[in-house]
C-alpha cells in the first residue's frame, strides 16, 4: 500500500541552556549562555499506510511529542525529510493543516469560554468548510460522542472526559485523512478512556482514517493499533505488530504446575525451570507456540498434578523487562 506518511532519517536536537551554580553562574548564563545539544529524535525512519492506526509509545522524554510536531509542521526537522501526503509539513503548513486533524492531551484547541457549538462554528469558518459537509459531520460527530447534551455549555464547564471527546470530535469535523493524537487518553478515568478508544477504533474502521497517537498508556495501543513503534532516547527500538514484540524482546510464557505432593524431578521438554517450592514449579516456556496441551504432553513428571496456570506476558511487561534489563546494563 502507498505510504502517506514517511520519515527519513529524521533527526531533531535542542539546543538546552544549562545552568550554572550559584548567583554568579546565573549573571554568567544570563549574558552567555551555555547551551548543549539535546538529540530529542534520533535518525527514525518509518512509512505508514493510508488506512493504518499506528502507536507511538515510549517512556518520558523518548521524543514521541518531537516526532508529532514535525509531522504536523509545528517543528522542522533539524537532519532527514518528514513527508504527510506528499508535502513537507512544516514548509507547507496551511496546506497540511487542512489534511490532518491533531489532538493533543494536554493542551486543548477548544475555546474556552465559549459553549461547545460555538468551537465547532470556529472551526467550520477556518477550514472554509462547505455547510453540507459541516452540518452532515457535526451531527455525526456529535451523536457518535454522545455531545448532545453539552454543545451549550462553555468548555471550561466539562468534565476532562466530555473535553476530550469534544476535541476529537472537533479535529475530525474537517474530514481529515489523518489524525494524530498525542497522549489522547491522559488522565481519563477507566469509563473515559474506554469511551476514546472505541470511538478512534470506529472512526478507523469505518471512515479509513489513519491514526497515529502517542501514549505511555500500552492499552490504548492494544485497544485501537495494530502496529506499535517503540522509541527510546530518540532512538526506534522497534516497528511492527504487537504480536511480534514477543518473539523480538524474548519474553516467555511462565507455566506454574501445582502438583498433588512434592513433585521431585519435574521437567518439560522444551522449557526452563526457574523457581517453585513444596507442590509448585515455575517454568519459563521458549516462544515456540505449543498450546497448553501440548505442554502438558510434554510433561515428565512421577506425580499428579492438581492445577495449572500459563501466563502470557502482556506488552507492559514485556516492555517494561525490556527497559529494566537496558537501566542494569
Ligand atoms: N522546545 C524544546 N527545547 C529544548 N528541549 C526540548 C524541547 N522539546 C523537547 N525537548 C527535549 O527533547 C526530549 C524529547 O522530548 P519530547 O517531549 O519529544 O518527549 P516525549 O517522549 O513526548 O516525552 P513525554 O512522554 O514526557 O511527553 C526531552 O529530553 C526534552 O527535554
Amino acid at each position: 500500500m502507498a505510504s502517506i506518511i514517511s520519515a527519513e532519517n529524521v533527526s531533531k536536537t535542542f539546543q538546552q541552556r544549562v545552568s550554572q551554580p550559584g548567583m554568579l553562574g546565573a549573571v554568567r548564563g544570563f549574558i552567555a549562555p551555555i547551551k548543549r545539544p539535546v538529540p530529542a529524535v534520533d535518525d527514525i525512519t518509518f512509512s505508514i499506510a493510508a488506512g493504518e492506526a499506528v502507536g507511538y509509545l515510549g517512556p518520558n522524554g523518548a521524543g514521541k511529542s518531537t516526532m508529532i510536531k514535525m509531522l504536523t509542521g509545528i517543528l522542522a526537522p533539524s537532519a532527514g525529510t518528514v513527508t504527510v501526503l506528499g508535502r513537507h509539513p512544516q514548509a507547507e503548513r496551511v496546506a497540511n493543516a487542512r489534511q490532518i486533524g491533531v489532538v493533543f492531551g494536554q493542551r486543548t484547541q477548544l475555546w474556552w469560554e465559549l459553549p461547545l457549538f460555538e468551537s465547532f462554528e470556529l472551526h467550520r469558518r477556518m477550514y472554509r468548510m462547505p455547510a453540507d459537509l459541516f452540518a452532515r459531520n457535526r451531527t455525526d460527530l456529535t451523536e457518535m460522542m454522545g455531545l448532545s447534551p453539552f454543545l451549550d455549555r462553555p468548555v471550561r464547564h466539562l468534565s476532562l472526559g466530555q473535553r476530550m471527546r469534544a476535541e476529537i470530535a472537533m479535529a475530525l469535523m474537517h474530514d481529515p485523512r489523518i489524525l494524530f493524537l498525542d497522549e489522547p487518553t491522559i488522565g481519563l478515568d477507566v469509563v473515559a478512556k474506554d469511551v476514546v478508544r472505541k470511538f478512534l477504533s470506529r472512526i478507523n474502521r469505518e471512515r479509513g482514517t489513519t491514526i497515529i497517537l502517542t501514549t505511555h498508556d500500552l492499552q490504548d495501543i492494544e485497544e485501537i493499533c495494530p502496529r506499535l513503534i517503540m522509541v527510546d532516547e530518540g532512538r526506534l527500538l522497534f516497528d511492527g505488530a504487537i504480536g511480534e514484540l514477543r518473539s523480538r524482546f524474548g519474553a516467555r510464557r511462565r507455566l506454574t504446575l501445582e502438583f498433588v505432593s512434592e513433585p521431585g524431578r519435574v521437567r518439560v521438554v522444551g522449557a526452563e525451570l526457574v523457581g517453585g517450592e513444596g507442590r509448585v514449579r515455575e517454568l519459563l516456556i521458549a516462544d515456540d507456540g505449543r498450546s497448553l496441551i501440548e505442554l502438558l504432553a510434554a510433561l515428565e513428571a512421577d506425580v499428579d498434578l492438581r492445577d495449572v496456570r500459563l501466563h502470557e506476558p502482556g506488552i507492559e511487561e514485556i516492555i517494561r523487562t525490556h527497559y529494566q534489563a537496558r537501566a542494569a546494563a
